[in-house]
C-alpha cells in the first residue's frame, strides 16, 4: 500500500473547478483539509471570497474550509488528488500539473478520443507510479453539494488504499461502496453518458415512456456487452457506476447529456446545441470513440451508433429512429 500518514486526515486536492470538482470539494471539506485547483481565477476568487461557484454550481453555499487556487504548486502538499476535469483534457492536465506519485482518484466519465483509452489507462501512461482509484456513480453535483443522500462506487485494486480513501470522503449523506473493478466503474460512467443522449432524443421526439424504458434496458445490454469485452465484471455494470448512473442520467433534464439529446430529438443540430454550452456533455465526445472501440472489439452497439450518427449530422432524427426500430429481430439475451 502507498504510505499515507495514519495519524491525520488526508489532505485532498481537487483538480477542476467545475460543478463536480466543486461538489466533491464540498464533501471532502467536512472531513479534513481540501485544496481545489482550477484554471479560472474568477472561479478561484469566488470560492475563496464568497464561498460560492456561481459559474458552475450556482445557488450552493460552499464550506469556507475549501481553499481554492490557480497555483499548481499548492497541490504538492496534498496526500491524494481527485481529478475532475473533462475526460478529453485529462491527459494534458496530468502531464501539466505536479502530481508526483501520490494516489489519483479519477472522477471524470469518458473515453479518450484518438487513443480509445479509459481514464485509468491514460493515467497509467502519464503517471505510471501513481496508484489509481475511480469514483463513479449516480451523482448530480448540485444534489451532492446540497447534502442530499448519494451512493458511489470507489474502485481501487489496492483494497487498503481504497478503504482509506473511502473513509476519508464518506459522510452520512455520501456513501462510497468499495470495488476492485476499476475498468467496470469507468465503463459504466462513460457509456451511460452516450445512452443518456439517446434517452433525451426519445423524450425530445415525444416517443413516450415505453420507448424510454426500452432504451434504458437495451442500452444496458450494450453497456454489458462492451464491458464484458473490456474485462469489466457484470456485478459492477449492474451496480451504482453502471445501471445506477444509467437510470439517473436517462431520467432527468438535470443531466447535460440527456438535455443534449432532447435538443437533438426536437430536430436541432448538435453543432448548434454544443456551441451554446459552457458546461461539458461528455457523451458527445465519447460517442464516436465508443463506437470506434466497440467496432474494433466486435461488439454490437446500435444505440451508441445511432447517437454517433445524430451527433455528426449524418442522419436526421426521424431516420435514426426508423433505422433503430427496423433492425432484424434478435433474441433478447446474447453476449
Ligand atoms: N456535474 C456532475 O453532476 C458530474 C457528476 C459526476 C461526474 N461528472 C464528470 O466530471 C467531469 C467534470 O464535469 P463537471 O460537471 O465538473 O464539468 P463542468 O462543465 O461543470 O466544468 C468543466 C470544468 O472543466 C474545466 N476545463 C475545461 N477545459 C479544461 C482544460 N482544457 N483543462 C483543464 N480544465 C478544463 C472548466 O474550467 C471547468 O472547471 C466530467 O467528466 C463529468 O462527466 C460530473
Ligand atoms: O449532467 P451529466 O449528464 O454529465 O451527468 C452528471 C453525472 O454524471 C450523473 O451521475
Amino acid at each position: 500500500m502507498t504510505t499515507l500518514s495514519p495519524d491525520r486526515p488526508l489532505h485532498l486536492g481537487v483538480v477542476g473547478g467545475g460543478a463536480w470538482g466543486t461538489a466533491l470539494a464540498q464533501v471532502a471539506a467536512a472531513g479534513g483539509p481540501v485544496t481545489l485547483w482550477a484554471r479560472s481565477a474568477e472561479v478561484v476568487d469566488a470560492i475563496n471570497r464568497d464561498h460560492a461557484n456561481p459559474a458552475y454550481l450556482p445557488g450552493v453555499a460552499l464550506s469556507p474550509a475549501i481553499v481554492a487556487t490557480t497555483d499548481s504548486a499548492a497541490l504538492q502538499s496534498c496526500d491524494a488528488l481527485l481529478l475532475v476535469t473533462p475526460a478529453q483534457h485529462m491527459r494534458d492536465v496530468m502531464a501539466g500539473l505536479p502530481m508526483g506519485d501520490r494516489p489519483l482518484i479519477l472522477c471524470s466519465k469518458g473515453i479518450e478520443a484518438g487513443t480509445q483509452l479509459l481514464m485509468s489507462e491514460v493515467a497509467a501512461e502519464c503517471r505510471p507510479d501513481a496508484p489509481i482509484a475511480v469514483l463513479s456513480g449516480p451523482t448530480f453535483a448540485h444534489e451532492v453539494a446540497a447534502g442530499l443522500p448519494t451512493a458511489v462506487t470507489l474502485a481501487c485494486e489496492d483494497d487498503a488504499l481504497g478503504e482509506r480513501l473511502a473513509n476519508r470522503i464518506a459522510r452520512s449523506s455520501f456513501r462510497p461502496y468499495r470495488s476492485a473493478d476499476v475498468v467496470g466503474a469507468e465503463i459504466g460512467g462513460a457509456v451511460k453518458n452516450v445512452l443518456a443522449i439517446a434517452c433525451g432524443v426519445v423524450s425530445g421526439h415525444g416517443l413516450g415512456q415505453n420507448a424510454g424504458a426500452a432504451l434504458i434496458a437495451r442500452g444496458f445490454a450494450e453497456m454489458a456487452r462492451f464491458g464484458a469485452a473490456k474485462g469489466a465484471t457484470s456485478a459492477s455494470l449492474a451496480g451504482l457506476a453502471g445501471l445506477g448512473d444509467l437510470v439517473l442520467t436517462c431520467s432527468s433534464t438535470a443531466s447535460r447529456n440527456f438535455s443534449l439529446g432532447v435538443g437533438l430529438g426536437r430536430g436541432e443540430r448538435a453543432v448548434d446545441l454544443l456551441a451554446h454550452r459552457r458546461t461539458v456533455a461528455e457523451g458527445a465526445a465519447t460517442a464516436p470513440v465508443l463506437v470506434e472501440t466497440a467496432r474494433a472489439l466486435g461488439v454490437e452497439m446500435p444505440i451508441a451508433e445511432a447517437v454517433c450518427a445524430l451527433l455528426s449530422g449524418d442522419v436526421a432524427v426521424g431516420a435514426a429512429i426508423e433505422q433503430l426500430l427496423t433492425r432484424p429481430l434478435t433474441p433478447e439475451h446474447r453476449l
